[in-house]
C-alpha cells in the first residue's frame, strides 16, 4: 500500500519512538501541546530532518533514496515560519512551487502555468497575483504560500499550521480545502492547534512528550479526560450532532 510512514522514529529532538502512517486521501490532524515534537516530526516525515533511529518510507520506498526534485514532485511541506521571499511578486512565489518540475533551466509549459493558476484559485490568493509577496498580511500571505505547495501538484501535502494567522472565514477556506484535497486523493497531514478543527480531518493523532498516544477517528480521539490531561481540567468536550466539540471553561 502507498502512503508516507514514519517507523520507529526516535530524534532528533523530541522524538522518542514514532509510528504514523498518512494514506492517499485522507485528511490526518496531528495534535498536541506545545513542544511535544509535532513540527519536528513533520519536518522529519518531509525529509527535511534526518532521524537518529527509525525511517520515513514514501510509497514503501525510504524517503532518503529520493532525490530531492523526486521527493519534492511528490510531497509538498508549508513550514509555520519563513524565511519568506518578499521581494517577489505572488505569482513568482507560487511557480517557486514548480521547481521540482522544471529544474533550475526549464522552459515553462501549459501544464505548469495551469497548475499556478489552479493553486491561487483554490487559495482564494489570484486577486493577490500581482502584489509583492512582503505588502501581504500574514493571512493572505499563509494562502499564498500554501498555494506555492500545492502549485506542485503533490500526491502528500504537509502543512505546519496552515490556519495560523487566518480570519475565520479563510480558517473555514482552508479547512474546507484540505477535505477536498483529499477527495481528490491527496495524504494532507496537518499540525494544528484548534481540536474543533482537527475535528474536521478524517483521522486525529496525538503526540505527547514525543510519542504518538492517541490515533483513531476525531470522536475517539477528542475526549475529554485526554484533552483534559494534555491542556488541562478546564477543557471541555460536548457532542453537536456526531462531531466533537472542545471549548475551555477555566
Ligand atoms: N534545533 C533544535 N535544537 C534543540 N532543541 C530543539 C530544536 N528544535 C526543536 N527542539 C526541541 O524539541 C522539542 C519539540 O519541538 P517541536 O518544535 O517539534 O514542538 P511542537 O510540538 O511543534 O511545538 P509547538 O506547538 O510549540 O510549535 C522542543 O522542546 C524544542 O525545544
Amino acid at each position: 500500500m502507498g502512503g508516507l510512514e514514519a517507523r520507529g522514529i526516535v530524534g532528533p529532538f523530541a522524538l522518542k519512538g514514532v509510528d504514523l502512517l498518512l494514506r492517499p486521501g485522507e485528511w490526518l490532524a496531528l495534535l498536541g501541546p506545545n513542544g511535544s515534537g509535532k513540527t519536528t516530526l513533520l519536518r522529519v516525515m518531509a525529509g527535511l530532518l534526518r532521524p537518529r533511529r527509525g525511517e520515513v518510507l514514501l510509497e514503501e520506498r525510504p524517503l532518503r533514496a529520493y532525490g530531492s526534485y523526486e521527493r519534492g514532485r511528490l510531497l509538498a511541506y508549508l513550514p509555520q515560519n519563513g524565511p519568506y521571499p518578499e521581494g517577489l511578486l505572488v505569482e513568482e512565489v507560487v511557480r517557486l512551487g514548480r521547481l521540482p518540475h522544471l529544474g533550475l533551466w526549464g522552459r515553462e509549459g501549459g501544464e505548469d502555468r495551469e497548475a499556478v493558476d489552479w493553486a491561487l484559485e483554490v487559495t482564494g490568493a489570484s486577486a493577490f497575483r500581482g502584489r509583492l509577496l512582503g505588502t501581504l498580511s500574514g493571512g493572505e500571505r499563509q494562502r499564498v504560500l500554501l498555494a506555492r505547495a500545492l502549485a506542485g501538484r503533490p500526491r502528500y501535502l504537509l502543512l505546519d499550521e496552515p490556519t495560523t494567522f487566518l480570519d475565520l472565514a479563510h480558517q473555514g477556506v482552508v479547512v474546507g480545502l484540505l477535505r477536498r484535497l483529499a477527495g481528490m486523493g491527496l495524504g494532507v497531514l496537518s499540525v494544528l492547534h484548534d481540536p474543533n478543527q482537527a475535528a474536521l480531518a478524517h483521522r486525529v493523532a496525538v503526540l505527547e512528550g514525543g510519542r504518538v498516544v492517541a490515533e483513531g477517528g476525531p470522536e475517539a480521539v477528542l475526549q475529554e479526560p485526554l484533552l483534559a490531561r494534555l491542556y488541562g481540567a478546564g477543557v471541555r468536550v460536548v457532542r453537536l450532532g456526531e462531531r466533537p466539540h472542545v471549548y475551555l471553561d477555566p
